[in-house]
This record gives C-alpha cells, sequence and structure tokens, in this order.
C-alpha cells in the first residue's frame, strides 16, 4: 500500500474533467439497397465530484473513459444518429443523470459530410467527403519537351457495402478474420501523365479533363464490387485509361481506411452492420500504376515526391 500519510499541503485541486475524446463513430442505416451514412467525431468530458480520484485515488466515483466510449457507439445502435446536436444532447443528458458524482457533461462533436457518388451501378452506397480534395499539376520543361502531371489528394470515398476480402494467404501471425460485407474507404491520391508535347493542336482541356478524371475515378470506385482495394484501384485506373485519351499513365496511392465493427454484444446489442469504429493507423498502404499499353511509366513509385 502506497503511504498517503503526507502532511498537508497548501495546495487545492482546480477545474478539472474527464472523458475519452475522438470517438470515430460511423452509423450506416440501410433502407433496402439505399444506405444513409452519418460520420462523427465525438469527445466526451465530465466533471462534478471527482475530488477524492485526484487526491486520495479513490474511484468510486469515477466512471471509467472506456464506458464512456462503449456509450458512444451504443448509443449509435440504439439509438441512431439524427444529428450532432441531437446525439450530443442525448448523451450528455445520460452521463449527467445517470452519475451522481457527474453533474457537467460536456459532447463536442465533428460530423464530416458525405455526398452521393451518382452513378449508373446497382444500389445507392457509395460516397464522397464534400468539399475536400486539393488539385495537384507538376509541369517539367527542359528546353525541348514538357512533361505534365496533373493529380489530386485527399478525395475521401466509402462504399457501404459491395467489398469483400478472403481467400488470402494465411500464416502463424494471421488473424484478419475473412470480410464478405465490409466498409471500403479510401483518401485518394492519385497523379496522371499526359500524353501532350506542346502541340498547340491537341492541348487537351486542363480544366475539363481534370473534371473527367475525377468522375471516372469516383464511378469506378462506386460499381466496382470489390474483392480486393487493390482491385477497386485497378479499376479506377483502367477506366481512366479507357475513357481520357489524353492520358497515359495514372498512379494511385490508396490507404486502406479500416472500419471495424464494433462489438456491442456485452451491452445485449446486436451489431448488424451498423455501427462501425473508424481506425486512423495503422491503414493499409495500396500503391500501383496502370499504363496505356505499350507506353512507359514516368511518374515515381513514390507520390509524395511528386
Ligand atoms: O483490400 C485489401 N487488400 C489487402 O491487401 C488487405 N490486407 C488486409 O489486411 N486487408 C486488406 N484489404
Amino acid at each position: 500500500m502506497a503511504d498517503n500519510s503526507r502532511p498537508a499541503r497548501p495546495v487545492v485541486l482546480g477545474q478539472n474533467q474527464y472523458g475519452k475524446a475522438e470517438n470515430r463513430v460511423v452509423r450506416i442505416t440501410r433502407d433496402g439497397d439505399t444506405h444513409h451514412i452519418k460520420d462523427l467525431n465525438v469527445s466526451v468530458a465530465l466533471s462534478g465530484d471527482m475530488d477524492e480520484v485526484h487526491t486520495s485515488g479513490s474511484n468510486a466515483s469515477v466512471l471509467p473513459t472506456d464506458t464512456t466510449k462503449n456509450t458512444v457507439f451504443a448509443f449509435a445502435k440504439e439509438h441512431g444518429i439524427d444529428s450532432a446536436e441531437q446525439f450530443g444532447i442525448h448523451l450528455a443528458r445520460h452521463f449527467v443523470t445517470s452519475q451522481p458524482a457527474i453533474h457537467r457533461a460536456r459532447i463536442r462533436v465533428e460530423e464530416y459530410a458525405w455526398e452521393r457518388i451518382e452513378h449508373a451501378g446497382r444500389g445507392a452506397h457509395s460516397f464522397v467527403r464534400t468539399g475536400q480534395e486539393t488539385r495537384l499539376a507538376q509541369i517539367t520543361y527542359d528546353g525541348s519537351s514538357w512533361e505534365v502531371v496533373s493529380g489530386l489528394k485527399d478525395l475521401t470515398v466509402l462504399n457501404s457495402t459491395d467489398s469483400e476480402f478472403w481467400g488470402y494467404v494465411k500464416d502463424k501471425y494471421t488473424t484478419l478474420p475473412e470480410a464478405h460485407d465490409r466498409i471500403l474507404a479510401t483518401d485518394v491520391s492519385a497523379r496522371w501523365r499526359f500524353d501532350w508535347t506542346d502541340d498547340a493542336e491537341k492541348t487537351p482541356d486542363w480544366d475539363e479533363s481534370y473534371e473527367q478524371v475525377k468522375k471516372h475515378m469516383l464511378q469506378a470506385f462506386a460499381e466496382t464490387y470489390s474483392l480486393s482495394l487493390q482491385q477497386t484501384l485497378y479499376q479506377m485506373g483502367t477506366r481512366i485509361i479507357e475513357h481520357r485519351a489524353e492520358i497515359d499513365e495514372v498512379r494511385f496511392s490508396l490507404p486502406n481506411k479500416h472500419h471495424f465493427l464494433v462489438d456491442l454484444e456485452p451491452f445485449g446489442l446486436k451489431n448488424d452492420n451498423e455501427v462501425y469504429l473508424a481506425a486512423d493507423r495503422p491503414y493499409g498502404l495500396i500503391e500501383a500504376t496502370v499504363l496505356r499499353e505499350g507506353r512507359e511509366a514516368r511518374i515515381p513509385a513514390d507520390l509524395t515526391n511528386l
């Protein structure tokens, strides 16, 4: 036992609060083939009669931060997420009214907005994060030849179904369960090289080309029934090469943004592919070039250098 019987010191505890910060909860609501998504980052801060835990080490009034995290995920299942405000109000009321020692709850919510990807395929379960991507361009000229590489980064997309991953190698370190219906999400980083050498007749409409490449990328993402992110990547590149004659080469760097189903069994709740933890790291990183046949690959392997 630690000896806490030290002489009284002229010290008092000031404002204090505690809780679990940045609970990344994704709630999918399935209405047949049409899915709806709510994507929140929820931070809980509780305060009240918390002197003892600080000064004597007694945890008798402490609802664990781990429990506050579980409550966020369980509420997403039990009550759904209507709006950030409504969800926050519900949580705050719960903590203050259910715990005598908690007198104040501050719930901060960031909500990430998604819009649907319009496409010709089946279902409505493909989304793009709104207003996010950065457009890129790199022009190189050595006095005789030109190289134009365009690109984008941070184009965040998500399919809430039509993604599987199974049949992979299993060695003694493999624990990953096979997935037959998972979320597939990535922040697309891509660069594409034009087949262009200062030929005024053939100068692409750069803005139009950018919009079209982005459209094809999104549609291929939405319409591919994916057995791996690698397969989706290849379809995205193929669609660009097949539809855009001005482009010879596309390189992608795609982080696999893992979404783990939250185990709600301990709370007597069944998670029917509805409530996910959006993990930020580590992430899979899938990178490849898709080329027009007969052309040379010139975009470097590491896109951070471009
Ligand atoms: O689409 C995927 N490709 C992989 O190579 C991989 N590896 C892994 O663990 N999950 C996934 N998902």
